[in-house]
């Protein structure tokens, strides 16, 4: 009898054990040179080198983002298991949408347009967002509706990146373009203390409930897409403004 070729047992896997806590967390934050800070339009912003009708188009275009983070946030609560978890992010869609209409982070957001020279109406209307901005940010959302709710929280900790760049970017904006009042950059000198609050526990949070090296890798890809997300919309004002 023809004896049966021997195969070989395949050799037991053993899932790669996750980093250590701190070397997630460097890779992270190591991904702080694909933030926004860098992109050539928020060099020009910060540099004063913008004109009236560039700014307006750049508040215009974020308008559309700052409307969109509180449906990014229900998302995520819409896919979480966790209560605690889901308390914290009802009080981020609070902050933004505020607790009656003409408070809260978006309508900060709308006082900003306002005194850079829009009308209420085309930015509410939204003639000026353009379609790479739309995409860029509808794609955020998309990714916290069909993601697992720790990676679209994941994908949230450019927050991490954000509180040094928006203190710099209040003081940039009064020196640079003189017609803007600090009360009319309330947005973000309120915002950087609660920015710094959310990234903090957005990290806290990613480090741990990421216990394996598939979760910790989903959240790095998930904090580069957010990156790119970011740059998207900027390449979208960028080439609305050489229009
Ligand atoms: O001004 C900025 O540079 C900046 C950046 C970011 C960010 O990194 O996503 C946010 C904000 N601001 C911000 O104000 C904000 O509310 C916010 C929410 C989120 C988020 O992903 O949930 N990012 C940001």
């Amino acid at each position: 009898m023809p004896s049966s070729p021997t195969i070989a047992a395949p050799a037991p896997t053993h899932p790669a054990p996750p980093l250590p806590e701190q070397d997630f967390v460097t890779a992270l934050r190591g991904l702080e040179h694909r933030y926004w800070s860098s992109h050539p339009f928020h060099r020009r912003l910060h540099d004063g080198d913008l004109t009236r009708e560039e700014l307006r188009l750049w508040a215009a275009n974020r308008w559309y983002y700052q409307r969109m983070l509180p449906q990014k946030d229900a998302a995520i609560i819409s896919n979480c298991p966790v209560p605690e978890i889901r308390r914290l992010w009802l009080d981020r869609i609070v902050y933004h949408d505020g607790r009656t209409d003409g408070e809260g982070g978006t309508a900060r957001w709308l006082r900003l347009c306002e005194a850079v020279g829009l009308s209420r109406e085309e930015v509410l209307d939204e003639r000026h967002v353009a379609p790479g901005a739309r995409f860029a940010v509808d794609a955020y959302v998309t990714f916290a509706r069909t993601r697992p709710w720790v990676e679209a929280i994941a994908s949230g900790l450019t927050e991490m990146f954000s509180p040094a760049l928006m203190r710099r970017r209040v003081g940039d904006m009064l020196a640079h373009y003189p017609w803007i009042r600090r009360e009319d950059l309330a947005y973000f000198t309120d915002r950087i203390d609660a920015v710094s609050d959310e990234g903090r526990q957005t990290l806290d949070i990613v480090v741990r409930h990421c216990v394996t090296q598939e979760q910790q890798d989903a959240a790095v890809a998930a904090l580069a897409f957010k990156c790119d997300v970011l740059h998207a919309l900027l390449d979208a004002v960028e080439s609305a403004a050489r229009r």
